[in-house]
């Protein structure tokens, strides 16, 4: 009887031919080759895989780096060097809204003294975006790293809080416009309710917290009558639905401030205005029109009483803005909780001098040398208050704000930035 090993394996390779033995054993051969030759095929293909994958990271990680897309290496280091302090006790602060008028304005004189600066604006097509970009331009001569994203994105918005410690968020970012809400209601819901919530629920879920200052409106006053307006004074009877979101701002940001301990100033501008402003707003558009040979349209209100407003130049509401968040209390929460009460604001920043449309004109008129076509109309129910003036006796005391341009002042240098951007000629007009 032949062992099991003589069952198998010839003694003498080649002579013995028992045909079942030998195509048993070519059988194990082949299955012993094809075992082999499969595993080497195995170990080399993961050979290559492991030597892909590699690879592939490294190109990734290349990638990632140079790519300015948001989330790549290269964007941290550009926002992370933008959010550098430069000066003693300075501050880090998230501008939203950067590319707007207020927040370029106020972007750019926070890093001129040293603050470190993140600017985020989703470059939205309100008006000429156009603009929008010439503003950024002038940010990225400062230095300012301008993100374009939008405050809802919810991910964006808690990668920058990741990867930078901001003591300060100036928020500035906003559907604006009184009239423009009767023709796109949702975009006022959007921005300024959830928005600002997206917005504090990554500020409340920072550590730190940061302290918030942000922009409301001297439109939450709506109908009152009392004048000057004062922040004591009521603010439920909002005219249009732009100031019904900011009124509901005012209201979400005190839930913030009192369940999670953030520190929350608001800011009530009154008709902000000056250069870089925004071409939907009446002294810009009107300087426009009559460049252009156009006729512009003057509301009057009730009883043929003109309108009239607490136009502010914006170099004061940039003291403003920046006085606020110099004296803005640091925010209490961590971890999402409150550990003490935190600092509530409100702040009118008004110029206490209201001026008349027409006035306003007529002040236009002189600068621009040349005569308006007037087209007199009643105030339609579109969302317009009669009149607007501040009472800023707060902000003197708590923040010394205090306006030093009129009217007359500001316009001269508004109209002299409108000729040097757009020019005189009607095609460069155009841009807007
Ligand atoms: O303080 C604010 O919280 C708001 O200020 C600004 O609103 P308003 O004060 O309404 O400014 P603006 O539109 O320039 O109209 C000025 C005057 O011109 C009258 N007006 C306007 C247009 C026109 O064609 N004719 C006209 O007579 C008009 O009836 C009004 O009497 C911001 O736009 C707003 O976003 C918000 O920030």
């Amino acid at each position: 009887m032949r062992g099991l090993e003589e069952e198998f394996i010839p003694s003498t390779p080649g002579k013995f031919k028992d045909k079942t033995y030998y195509s048993g054993n070519r059988q194990f051969h082949r299955c012993f080759a094809s075992t082999s030759t499969m595993f080497l095929w195995a170990l080399f293909l993961l050979a290559l895989t492991a030597s892909y994958l590699s690879f592939q990271s490294f190109i990734n990680s290349g990638t990632r780096y140079l790519s300015s897309t948001w989330g790549s290496l290269h964007w941290e280091k550009q926002v992370r060097d933008s959010a550098q302090i430069h000066r003693v006790n300075g501050m880090s602060v998230l501008v939203t809204g950067a590319a707007g008028f207020v927040g370029s304005h106020v972007s750019i004189a926070l890093k001129k003294r040293g603050d470190g600066v993140v600017g985020i604006d989703n470059f939205n097509n309100y008006y000429d975006p156009s603009l929008k970009k010439a503003r950024k331009n002038l940010l990225n001569l400062q230095n300012v790293y301008l993100i374009e994203g939008d405050i809802n994105d919810v991910h964006l918005i808690s990668k920058l809080f990741d990867i930078v410690a901001f003591t300060h968020v100036m928020h500035l970012a906003a559907q604006a416009g009184v009239r423009y809400a009767m023709e796109n209601p949702k975009s006022y819901v959007h921005s300024n309710i959830a928005g600002l919530v997206t917005l504090l629920e990554a500020c409340k879920n920072a550590n730190p917290q940061p302290a918030i200052v942000w922009a409301s409106s001297s439109s939450v006053y709506g109908l009152n009558e009392k004048v000057p307006f004062s922040e004591s004074d009521r603010t439920d009877q909002p005219a249009s639905l732009y100031a019904a979101t900011k009124k509901a701002g005012e209201e979400i940001t005190h839930t913030y401030n009192h369940i999670y301990g953030l520190s929350i100033t608001g800011l009530r501008f009154f008709t902000v205005y000056g250069p870089w402003g925004r071409p939907d707003m009446a002294y810009f558009s009107f300087t426009r029109n009559i460049l252009q040979g156009k006729s512009i349209t003057i509301y009057r209100g009730k009883n043929r009483v003109d309108l009239a407003r607490d136009f502010t130049y914006i170099d004061d509401i940039v003291k403003g803005c920046v006085g606020s968040l110099d004296t803005a209390g640091k925010s209490t929460g961590s971890g999402g909780k409150k550990r003490a009460p935190a600092m509530f604001r409100i702040f009118n920043l008004g110029n206490t001098s209201p001026v008349t449309v027409p006035m306003m004109v007529a002040m236009l008129e002189k600068h621009l040398k040349v005569k308006a076509k007037k087209h007199v109309l009643d105030m339609p129910g579109n969302g317009d208050v009669p009149f607007t003036h501040a009472n800023i006796s707060l902000a003197q005391k708590e923040l010394g704000y205090k306006p030093t341009t009129n009217l007359q002042t500001g316009l001269g240098k508004f109209v002299r930035w409108y000729l040097s951007y757009y020019g005189y000629s009607q095609e460069k007009s155009m841009k807007e």
